[in-house]
């Protein structure tokens, strides 16, 4: 690997484009430093979700784009780095969003909005989390009905469905987002695929394409809660709370307000 810049292509999981996820892009002081700053802040810059909580850095997004607020040196430190290292992004990074989960917290399956740079960047912290990408349910209905059109409509339409379901479910994949990792998704997996994690204390590893963490997986919870009961095989019960900042780029900045 080339001294400070990773080949993101070299960090490719999977067949769906495109999803990279690169192991330890921090280190463990840079994971305690970042937490200390994320839970310094007063009370109020975080924003109570039903399922989660997060704070906004960087400004506020709008549909027509950014209206700007300077990104604190403790997060600039990571976006220039994803910045640089990756080679993603055509500018840097302007826009954080940091999220806290508790176990059995989530976020419901979406698209990041028109706004952003179809290129989004997610370093985890703290816990581990299983990521679901599904095939956006326009693409399916495009599918579907490119498929059942023509005379044999009636006789073969639920072979069809049939057929279908179990595509659409080959068509799912999950990453497991180890604390400290980068995770970019690009590409289909941007523009034609939802992704979300279940607000459920278990997650399912049976769709896991960077199975290699699945082995960090064990080591973790024997690490940090002495684990050590045999777990579930493809399910991974969650017990700690995660956080993760979601780093993207708005390409239209808004310079002046009452030009919005
Ligand atoms: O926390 C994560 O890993 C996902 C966050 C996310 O999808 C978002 O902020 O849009
Ligand atoms: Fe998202």
């Amino acid at each position: 690997m080339e001294e400070g810049c990773r080949r993101s292509d070299d960090y490719v999981v999977g067949s769906l484009p495109t999803l990279i996820y690169i192991p330890n892009f921090i280190t463990e002081v840079e994971e305690t430093e970042l937490l200390h700053h994320i839970y310094e802040v007063s009370a109020c810059r975080w924003k109570n979700l039903k399922n989660r909580r997060l704070q906004n850095w960087g400004g506020v997004v709008h549909e027509k784009g950014l209206l700007p607020q300077e990104l604190p040196p403790w997060l600039t430190k990571m976006t220039h780095r994803i910045f640089e290292q990756t080679l993603l992004f055509p500018a840097a990074i302007n826009h954080v969003l940091i999220n806290e989960y508790l176990p059995d917290q989530g976020i419901m399956p979406h698209q990041d909005g028109p706004a952003y740079f179809p290129v989004a960047s997610i370093l985890s912290l703290q816990a581990p989390a299983v990521i679901d990408f599904t095939p956006h349910p326009r693409l399916k209905a495009c599918n579907e009905e490119k498929s059942i059109t023509g005379q044999a409509y009636e006789v073969r339409k639920n072979d069809l469905l049939n057929e279908l379901r179990c595509s659409f479910e080959d068509e799912q994949c999950s990453l497991l987002l180890m604390p400290r990792s980068l995770f970019i998704f690009k590409d289909e997996a941007y523009s034609d695929y939802l992704h979300g994690i279940e607000e459920s204390p278990f997650h399912n590893l049976g769709k896991v394409v960077n199975v290699s963490e699945l082995t960090k997986l064990e080591e973790w919870k024997t690490r940090y809660f002495r684990s050590i009961e045999a777990s579930e095989k493809d399910c991974f019960n969650r017990t700690a709370t995660r956080v993760s900042l979601t780093c993207r780029l708005v390409p239209k900045v808004c310079k002046n307000l009452f030009k919005f």
